[in-house]
């Protein structure tokens, strides 16, 4: 099944739950707008390269639309609107005052010299610049982009709108970011595995964990992890994966990889297969790289107690109720990784103050947006006797619904 077959079977079943009527069910799920754009840039040998960008703007009742920009060779439309619908449920879960979007290029970042990136950021941003801003859709980081290309975004998309920070979020501080934006989606993972966990009478020390993905979150979730005390016993990104069974020493290996080493060149630890990396023996895994990773290959032999989700849609369906019969608990993507939004949303009130506030200050707050929604989705798992991830969904749902009906439909 597919990211959006999968994403909008999980909303029809919340819709269900929640006794949604069936027309306002399908308004919900129908996307605002989608935007398809071709972009051709020189490269830097004089050649002509051609990719296609596009930007989903999923729904917007609660407020401007929100969601990162994914440079993958796999990014296909189907996908796109995928990620977008969840933001929308990601920012309603999160009681931030946003919808949702998503937007990519179908190319490989990484056979991409820095200006060629620059030229196709900036050539995305021309022929979008009149769809996104401040209070319409603020795009951020994903999968293949970062700070950088947020920076040329706004200085392309500034062109023609005047000084605009707030058009998007997870920009270099010098340009306006927030502190804490770049750890954020891994430190809410932390909160969130910690909140979890402490249900079941456990905390992150004494844990083991297995991370697939070793990029914005995954670094980060990892550093965090084991500043907490957890061990990080094995983890691995697309060149491969490595284990140590007494914990990976996360400080050196970061310095390994900043220094351009590869994780299977990393002194302390034992090269792996990648194939058994996500059915590892550990009391959690956390998932953060790309979706569909759990399927139903390789979901009879999870070991795992607890999954955290950190990338987007990672488990389809099939693996959702394999993994439940076999009592693993899953935090879904909706709740997981909304600690990046959440300080997205801290960044944007920021450069709308036009006041900084100071890393603890950001810290706080993000714990506080965790912890509450946790306690929201339990309360939803209560009442509509179901589990987290459809907690998460009917939460989400019935949020946006609200909104949506308040707003009515007469012209
Ligand atoms: N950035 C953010 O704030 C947020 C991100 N997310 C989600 O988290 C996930 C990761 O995003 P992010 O960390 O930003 O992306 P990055 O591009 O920074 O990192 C992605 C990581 O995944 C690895 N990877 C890619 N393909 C594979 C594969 N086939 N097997 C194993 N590892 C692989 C990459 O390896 P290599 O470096 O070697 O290419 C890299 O380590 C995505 O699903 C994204 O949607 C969710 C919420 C917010
Ligand atoms: O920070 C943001 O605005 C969006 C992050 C994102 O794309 C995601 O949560 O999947």
């Amino acid at each position: 099944m597919n990211a959006l077959a999968a994403t909008s079977r999980n909303f029809r079943q919340a819709a269900r739950l929640l006794g949604l009527d069936s027309k306002l069910e399908k308004s919900l799920l129908i996307p605002f707008r989608e935007i398809k754009v071709e972009c051709t840039i020189p490269k830097d040998d004089g050649t002509l390269a051609s990719f296609i960008g596009f930007r989903v703007q999923h729904d917007n009742a609660r407020g401007p639309m929100k969601g990162g920009i994914r440079y993958h060779p796999e990014v296909d439309p189907d996908e796109v609107n995928a990620l977008a619908q969840l933001m929308t449920w990601k920012t309603a879960v999160a009681a931030i005052p946003y919808g949702g979007a998503k937007g990519g290029i179908g190319c490989a970042p990484g056979e991409l010299s820095t200006s060629e990136l620059e030229r196709l950021t900036r050539v995305f941003t021309q022929k979008i610049h009149d769809l996104i801003g401040a209070h319409t859709d603020v795009p951020a980081p994903d999968m293949g982009t970062n700070s950088q290309t947020m920076a040329w975004i706004l200085d392309e998309y500034s062109k023609f709108h005047g000084h605009s920070p707030a058009v998007v979020t997870g920009k270099p501080i010098d340009l306006g970011g927030s502190l804490g934006r770049d750890a954020a989606t891994g430190r809410g993972v932390m909160y969130a595995t910690e909140a979890l966990l402490a249900e079941h009478g456990k905390s992150i020390s004494g844990s083991t964990f297995v991370i697939q993905g070793f990029g914005n979150v995954g670094s980060w979730a990892a550093r965090i992890i084991h500043e907490k005390g957890g061990k990080v016993i094995a983890l691995g990104d697309v060149t491969g994966s490595i284990r140590n069974k007494n914990g990976l020493d996360i400080p050196a290996l970061m310095k390994h990889r900043n220094e351009g080493g590869a994780l299977k060149d990393f002194h302390d630890a034992e090269v792996m297969d990648s194939s058994e990396l996500l059915v590892h023996e550990c009391d959690v895994l956390i998932p953060c790289a790309l979706g569909g990773v759990l399927n139903r290959e390789n979901a009879p032999d999870v070991k795992a107690k607890f999954i955290i989700e950190a990338a987007n849609h990672p488990t389809d369906p099939e693996a959702d109720e394999i993994l439940a019969k076999k009592g693993v608990t899953i935090l879904p993507d909706i709740y997981a990784n909304s600690g990046g939004v959440i300080v997205s949303y801290f960044e944007w009130v920021q450069n709308i103050q036009g006041f900084m506030w100071d890393e603890e200050k950001v810290n706080m707050e993000l714990h506080k947006y965790m912890n509450n929604s946790f306690q929201h989705i339990k309360a939803m798992c209560k009442s509509h006797d179901c589990n987290l991830r459809m907690g998460a969904f009917t939460l989400g749902v019935n949020r946006v619904a609200r909104a949506t009906l308040l707003r009515g439909w007469e012209a």
